[in-house]
């Protein structure tokens, strides 16, 4: 739409809002609902439903498809995660998602004083501590939708959690808090559901909290997060005064009565808040026809807008990534939780609004579309491992046809035939044994060896599923057990929790022979070290926490290696050269090896021992021995001899000839460079950019957010170590922070001299 007739049409869609007849009007009578819980035959406003009804009529992709039975059935489904920043509320609204649905009988708080604990934070550690490490499923029904959730951590060090949630659901809840609004961690899960491409609803969480203001979080979550969105309701009163909603959408109002908010009375909207209705429904209207050209031209053509043609515009925007509705409310306090309900399912998509896409290894990787059918090919992924009671858990999500308990699944990577033993829908830590899944539904099995990232198959076809972005760990420790006889129990922690994790790796010092366990944080380590305690009673000895330094090289450097060796039996040659240069900057690799020989100097046969050989030198640059990322090797030449030749002996002449030019390309080592977020009030910005730039951090951002300071800063890892107690004492206790990954960037000269002199000296003492 051009950007003159766009105009106008805002205009027209102004003066009609102006004169009141674009929505209905304001209800004329108090409803009251005293439906106690739990709601199953909720009789809701049959024009504000709960229940899949309301999809039937919708212009999406369901209306020409529901003649097809299944896909009626799949209408009913959502699948959604609830993501944020840490302590936004993510476990206490989950909890009332819960309670409402009937899924539980009593709320417990996160940290309550029963010391219960939320349903979703099912490990001691979660309720100890009152964070959220890993993500739980849960399933509910809500009129007569099943809605499977996934409750993510807030805490960065646990990003993976997030991250595989994501890449299998179909649509997501992004909390904000009322007061903190959009902090780092909300654009970290943001960006991951760009990622994913995961359609979002909003929910700006406490309002009951002092200094909630949800506008100045809707400003932001346009100018941080560059979102098209609006809100679909307005407080009735905020902090202390918060008792209900209006809904912008049917223009009533809505109050939460009860003890846990479960009587839901709705009335005309309140006198005074007619006027901000009325502007606040002005800007939802002009934010969705930004986004929807349907309901932008029936403001262009003056024609009277329903709640139900907003209702539908609103779905099809959010649907299509182009809107993003505001929900608001206090989890806590139990209000507006129902009418979020309610959200995602008129406004978030059902499993085949979604379009997904599998890979044919039998074609090349062809990108194949899904039909999202159960009664299509089996196609399912495993996202999550879990070592459960009864042995591994492996969570899977169905994109096409029917699991059956006691049928047979093909794990496309390794060709394996597995029999499906038992088959769980999850909650939390409880599981509902069932018999078949079906494409559209979010399930676990016992008993299946896989890892995480496969895909399963009927064994008709083979399709592999695209798995999700596991990022590199940025920290290390040394870790030994306190006693020599627990030996195997620590084996068994720390090989279930790498196959779980994938952002949890474990190595061996080569030098030290020390075990060496790293991750994405001090916090994400810390309580591995404590699981292993707890869950397999073993007391071990940490040593200090260091960085994941990496090398790389600036420049092209060339090689010619000739490896030859022909003392007694049968020799070795190798020759290879060619040249080594950085990768662009925006690869996607960290490494690439190409064959760019004109003739058959050395036999195709041997390319993948060359290629490994390198592969091989790149785990250890000689700099200070850390891996070597991005890297293109280039072949050239070479010689081969017909009896000397062979597969070791080329291995070793690629890992000599990375050594032989290694220097001449000026290698420079990369550290892990942190996007730091520091919450303070403003008396104390001085100190806390002071001590910013003298651990070498640069200032990225800094503003004021009421009577507190905000600042950004890229900082490197290396230099926070403590910074927490560090903070404390700068700011009396009153600042707070987060951290997480931006990226690997080079240490400055003198650093790396004197890491470089280091490593030397170490190496020259073993
Ligand atoms: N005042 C107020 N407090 C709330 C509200 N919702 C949650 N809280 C409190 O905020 C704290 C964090 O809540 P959680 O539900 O654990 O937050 P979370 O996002 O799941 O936390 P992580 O998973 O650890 O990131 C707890 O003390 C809650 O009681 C709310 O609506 N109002």
């Amino acid at each position: 739409m051009g950007r003159v007739v766009y105009q106008r049409l805002l205009a027209r869609a102004r003066s009609i809002v102006a004169r009141g007849h674009a929505l209905p009007p304001p209800s004329s009578s108090s409803r009251i609902f005293d439906q106690p819980h739990p709601p199953s035959s909720w009789p809701w406003p049959p024009t504000y439903g709960c229940n899949g009804r309301r999809l039937a009529g919708l212009a999406s992709p369901l209306e020409e498809a529901s003649k097809e039975p299944w896909r009626d059935a799949m209408q009913k489904i959502r699948n959604i995660g609830i993501s944020a920043h840490i302590d936004s509320g993510k476990t206490t609204l989950t909890e009332r998602v819960l309670f409402y649905t009937g899924r539980i009988n009593s709320i417990h708080e996160v940290r309550g004083k029963d010391g219960v604990g939320a349903k979703m934070d099912s490990m001691d550690l979660e309720r100890e501590k009152g964070i959220t490490i890993q993500s739980a499923a849960t399933h509910c029904t809500w009129g007569d939708n099943q809605i499977n959730i996934i409750d993510t951590p807030g805490h960065v060090d646990f990003t993976i959690e997030v991250e595989r949630a994501l890449r299998v659901l179909d649509g997501a809840v992004l909390v904000l808090c009322s007061v903190g609004g959009v902090q780092s961690q909300s654009i970290t899960v943001d960006r991951q559901m760009r990622r994913y491409n995961v359609p979002r609803l909003a929910f700006i969480n406490k309002l009951d909290r002092a200094g909630a203001d949800p506008w100045k979080v809707i400003d932001q979550v346009r100018k941080k997060l560059r979102h098209n969105c609006a809100a679909v309701q307005l407080p009735i009163g905020l902090e202390n005064e918060h008792r209900g909603l209006v809904d912008l959408v049917h223009d009533r109002a809505f109050y939460f009565n009860g003890v846990h908010g479960e009587t839901i009375t709705t009335a005309e909207i309140p006198i005074d808040l007619t006027a901000a209705v009325a502007d606040k429904r002005r800007e939802l209207i002009e934010a969705v026809s930004e986004a929807d050209d349907e309901l932008a031209e029936m403001f262009l053509n003056d024609e009277p807008i329903s709640a139900d043609e907003l209702e539908k515009a609103i779905r099809r925007a959010t649907t299509g990534l182009r809107f993003i509705p505001v929900f608001m409310g206090s989890a806590f306090k139990n209000k507006g939780v129902q009418l979020l309900l309610d959200g995602v399912v008129n406004f978030l998509p059902c499993p085949v609004e979604v379009s997904n896409f599998t890979l044919d290894q039998n074609k090349k990787e062809e990108k194949v579309a899904l039909s999202g059918s159960p009664e299509g090919p089996l196609v399912a992924l495993a996202f999550k491992l879990e070592e459960g009671r009864f042995g591994q858990l492996t969570y899977l999500r169905v994109y096409e046809g029917t699991i059956r308990r006691g049928d047979l699944m093909v794990n496309s990577k390794t060709g394996k035939k597995i029999k499906v033993p038992r088959l769980v829908r999850m909650h939390a830590d409880d599981m509902e044994d069932i018999q078949e899944a079906h494409a559209g539904e979010i399930v676990a099995v016992f008993g299946v060896e896989c890892s995480t990232g496969d895909t399963f198959t009927d064994g008709s076809v083979r399709y592999t599923m695209t798995s999700m972005n596991v990022p590199e760990p940025v920290m290390s420790l040394a870790i030994t057990t306190a006693s020599k006889d627990v030996g195997p129990q620590f084996s068994k922690a720390l090989n279930r929790f790498q196959k779980e994790d994938p952002t949890f790796r474990v190595c061996l010092d080569p030098d030290s022979g020390q075990t060496i366990i790293s991750g994405m944080g001090e916090l994400h380590l810390d309580i591995y070290v404590e699981r292993i305690r707890r869950e397999y009673k073993v007391d071990t000895v940490v040593g200090k926490p260091r960085v994941n330094f990496r090398e790389t090289v600036t420049q092209r450097a060339e090689f010619d290696y000739l490896h030859k060796k022909q003392s007694g039996g049968q020799g070795q040659y190798g020759r290879v050269v060619g040249y080594i240069e950085p990768l662009p900057e925006d690869s996607e690799k960290k490494f690439e090896f190409l064959n760019m020989m004109i003739g058959q100097a050395i036999p195709s046969q041997f390319m993948v021992a060359i290629e490994k050989g390198f592969i091989e030198a790149c785990n250890s640059g000689s700099l200070i021995g850390h891996p070597v990322e991005n890297l293109r090797v280039v072949l050239t030449d070479g010689a081969s001899h017909a009896v000397d030749s062979s597969e070791l002996a080329f291995k070793l002449a690629a890992l000599y000839a990375f050594r032989q030019c290694y220097a001449a390309a000026r290698p420079v080592i990369l550290e892990p460079l942190m996007l730091v977020e520091i919450k303070a009030p403003m008396e104390f910005q001085g100190s806390v950019i002071g001590d910013i730039n003298r651990r070498k951090g640069m200032i990225v951002g800094s503003e004021q957010d009421g009577d507190d300071a905000v600042v950004n800063a890229h900082v490197p890892l290396n230099n926070m170590f403590g910074y927490s107690t560090a903070l404390r004492s700068m700011t009396q206790g009153k600042g707070e922070f987060t951290m997480e990954y931006h990226q690997h960037s080079a240490v400055p000269q003198d650093v790396q001299l004197q890491l470089v002199t280091n490593f030397k000296k170490k190496a020259d003492s073993n």
